[in-house]
């Protein structure tokens, strides 16, 4: 079946796609429409006491991880129709990619990130080559209003380098997708409450029984 939604969303997949191949990332604004964005930020409104502060792999030493980064999150369910509905863009992306990429994405979890005034994330990478199952990072911001002077940019560094290639706002409706073992990033501190979604597409690596990505 054809109707007037297919032609635009298939040209954004398509765009994804030629950008991972020829690049290894994008910036787009044309991913999840405005009204989900502007649901899916209500939503950190109303789940303000449920965010927890993040670790850092398997760190537990909370100290250590304080000094790497310092946003506080909760996890995306089903459970919610906005949530869903989010889960739901990045199910369709995650089909798309694997008919065009044979990328082999396996499933998909994220999270929403709450960076209060100050907080940051030290400059890393999101999986180390060979030796994790998150392949595809995905970043998306859900702050409508956000200012140059709130500062808190992503920036995005080459593969070897100190001088970022992307400097990105977080302004809502702004979604950024790379190749996770490839580019280093950060979060600068802002001056405002910065509220995104934070998001990988993992490949299944279950050796035997044990089962990876864990359930
Ligand atoms: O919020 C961002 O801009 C990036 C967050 C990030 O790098 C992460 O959660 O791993
Ligand atoms: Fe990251």
């Amino acid at each position: 079946m054809t109707s007037i939604l297919t032609a635009p969303t298939e040209s954004v997949f398509d765009r994804i796609a030629d950008a991972l191949v020829e690049h290894g990332y994008i910036l787009l604004n044309d991913g999840p429409d405005a009204g989900i964005t502007r649901a899916l930020f209500d939503r950190t409104q109303e789940l303000s006491h449920a965010f927890r502060r993040a670790g850092v792999g398997r760190e537990q030493d909370q100290h250590l991880n304080s000094q790497i980064r310092q946003d506080e999150i909760h996890w995306l369910s089903v459970n919610d129709a906005t949530e869903a509905a989010y889960l739901e863009w990045m199910e369709t992306l995650r089909e798309a990619i694997n008919r065009r990429l044979f990328m082999g994405l396996f499933d998909y979890e994220c999270h929403f990130a709450h960076y209060a005034p100050g907080a940051f994330y030290k400059r890393h990478l999101d999986a180390f080559r060979g030796q994790t199952n998150r392949v595809l990072t995905t970043v998306y911001y859900l702050n409508d209003d956000w200012k140059q002077e709130d500062g808190g940019e992503l920036l995005i560094y080459p593969e070897s380098g100190d001088e970022p290639i992307e400097r990105v706002a977080p302004q809502a409706g702004t979604l950024v997708i790379f190749l996770s073992d490839r580019f280093p990033h950060e979060v600068l501190p802002a001056k405002a409450d910065r509220y995104s979604i934070a998001g990988w597409f993992r490949v299944n690596a279950s050796l035997g029984n044990q089962i990876d990505p864990p359930r």
